[in-house]
């Protein structure tokens, strides 16, 4: 399939032409000349368009053109407008009266003529490029929209489709350097395409004015002046954070620690792979996979059965590894959290919130067929991945599932178990990079809930370890009142329980001077996670 599609779309002759000469950019980058040879898409759009603009006249009806849409514009705008605004999307839809309110996909279809499971892998790539960078820089990318626009009405009062087409725009030319002019001529088309020619016409005009501060070295930048408070406003524009993140960063890392963390938060993920010894595959089965299918890879050095991978995770999809269970997606930090449990062959294991069950299904292949894990979480639905993975890595002889709240469970159970693992639900801090979308859900309110909800959990899951027994607490954030806090409290709490120290089971360079597991992205080159092991007496 032709990276671009050819549009066979009714529109009047003298829109078209307006919108041609309204956008004097040329699509003449050498790079975006190859995509130019569009092969044409069979699919009449024409009632679609109809439907959006009402009825057509017959001169209308008659006059049909080609226009062309880059597919993976498109299918990033519409992808970015149900991330932001999730179930909202198709009320949105519904309100503009662009769509019936059924899924964005069947929006795409509509407004557009092509499915997205007809997206050629390339685009494929270029889709999930392009959310995530445009979400990533969203804060950034906003100010120099806003900055570039006549008024401040304007940006706040600005349609929420024209507003991402925009983002993609601006995030293509300012952060990924593409020819601009291809840019604002594919950004251009698709406005008119996908709303009305007027917007195409708004897309020119500002983005020719980027292109024009880019080219002469003078976007508007926030400055990083004045007091505590203006800096850390800055900071955030700068390096596309909340606020309240940069401060809280600011407060425990230092300024300079925090700007790294949110330039690594800001860079593309790496991820890594485990081999899936419960199926008998090695790390070296699977690099043998990996080199079939030219996937560059490192094997990790803290984790003998894991692998990190800088590209290729869509090749790895695709070739069936995931689906076939011969690997696991699964950061080395969330690895070295089950090295901190350190299961063993017999042993008796509870996992507190266990869905979707990257932790339990490592641990259970760790207890190489002998000894039991239970897994709870309140999430059905997670629940149920974690069930079928559990069958999918032959491991499910040793798991057992229990949907419940914890809470409710630990105090009607009565049997104890030799290691209980909490890995509490968390402002996820450390997974930013991976997670694009996390930083602008998460408010500095939930904070406070979390650190509530991650006390009574801990309580609960501390009823539940024997005498002698070991209880792991462990969260997959870098903030220290999630962490080290939440540990020292629980101490206050349980004088039955002291720390073991993590250096017995983790690498010297991940354990804190309090003893406990922690990574830290900038410094690690992984996730950000955090484990305490406690021994009750
Ligand atoms: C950080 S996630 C767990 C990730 C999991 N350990 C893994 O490695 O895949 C936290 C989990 O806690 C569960 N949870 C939240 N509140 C709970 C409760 N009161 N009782 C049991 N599970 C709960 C959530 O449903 C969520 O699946």
């Amino acid at each position: 399939m032709a990276e671009v599609f050819s549009l066979r779309l009714l529109l009047f002759t003298s829109n078209h032409r307006a919108s041609r000469s309204s956008s004097s950019y040329s699509s003449s980058s050498s790079s975006y000349k190859s995509l130019k040879s569009a092969k044409s898409n069979p699919k009449p759009t024409a009632s679609t368009s109809a439907s959006r603009r009402g009825p057509l006249s017959v001169s209308q009806k008659t006059q049909k053109l080609n226009l062309e849409v880059s597919p993976h514009r498109a299918v990033s705008a519409v992808r970015l407008m149900r991330i932001e605004f999730g179930g909202a999307f198709a009320d949105l839809l519904n309100e503009k009266g662009k769509g019936s309110g059924d899924n964005e996909m069947g929006y795409v279809e509509r407004t557009l003529g092509f499915r997205t499971r007809d997206l050629e892998d390339r685009d494929l790539r270029l889709v999930t490029d392009i959310v995530g960078g445009t979400i990533r820089w969203r804060r950034y990318l906003d100010h120099l929209i806003s900055s570039l626009c006549h008024d401040d009405k304007t940006f706040s009062s600005m349609e929420p489709l024209l507003l991402q087409i925009l983002r993609i725009g601006f995030y293509e030319i300012v952060k990924l350097n593409m020819p601009p002019y291809a840019v604002v001529d594919e950004n251009v088309r698709l406005a008119k395409v996908a709303l009305r020619p007027g917007a195409g016409n708004m897309v020119n005009a500002i983005l020719r004015k980027l292109v024009l501060l880019k080219e002469q070295n003078s976007l508007p930048e926030p400055k990083l002046e004045g007091d505590d408070r203006a800096q850390a406003r800055a900071l955030a524009t700068l390096y596309s954070h909340p606020v309240w993140m940069v401060r809280r960063w600011t407060k425990y890392l230092g300024k300079e620690e925090a700007i790294k963390l949110m330039a690594w938060n800001n860079s593309d993920p790496s991820f890594s792979l485990r081999a899936n010894s419960e199926k008998g595959i090695s790390r070296a089965d699977l690099e043998t996979k990996l080199n079939s299918l030219k996937v560059p890879y490192e094997p990790s050095l803290h984790l003998s059965d894991f692998i990190r991978i800088k590209t290729g995770l869509q090749t790895v999809i695709q070739a069936g590894l995931l689906k076939e269970g011969l690997c696991s997606v699964q950061d080395e930090s969330a690895g070295l959290v089950v090295s901190v449990v350190d299961p063993q062959p017999g042993e008796k294991i509870i996992d507190c919130c266990a869905a979707p069950g990257g932790k339990t299904i490592y641990m259970a292949s760790r207890l190489k067929g002998q000894g039991m894990i239970s897994a709870i979480d309140i999430n059905k639905g997670r629940l149920r991945i974690l069930k079928e993975t559990a069958k999918l890595h032959q491991v499910d002889d040793v798991v057992t599932t229990i949907h419940a709240d914890l809470r409710i469970f630990s105090e009607k159970n009565t049997v104890t178990y030799d290691k209980v693992l909490l890995d509490a639900p968390c402002s996820g801090l450390g997974v930013l990079s991976k997670r694009a979308d996390l930083r602008w859900n998460r408010r500095l309110e939930d904070m406070e809930e979390l650190k509530k909800l991650q006390d009574e959990l801990f309580d609960a899951a501390s009823l539940l370890v024997k005498p002698g027994g070991v209880l792991v607490y462990s969260t997959c954030s870098i903030d220290p009142e999630e962490n080290e806090e939440r540990v020292s409290a629980f101490l206050l709490r349980h004088p039955e329980f002291h720390v073991d120290p993590a250096d017995k089971y983790v690498p010297h360079d991940f354990v804190t001077a309090s003893r406990f597991y922690f990574s830290l992205p900038v410094k690690h080159s992984l996730d950000g996670a955090f484990a305490a092991r406690l021994v009750r007496s």
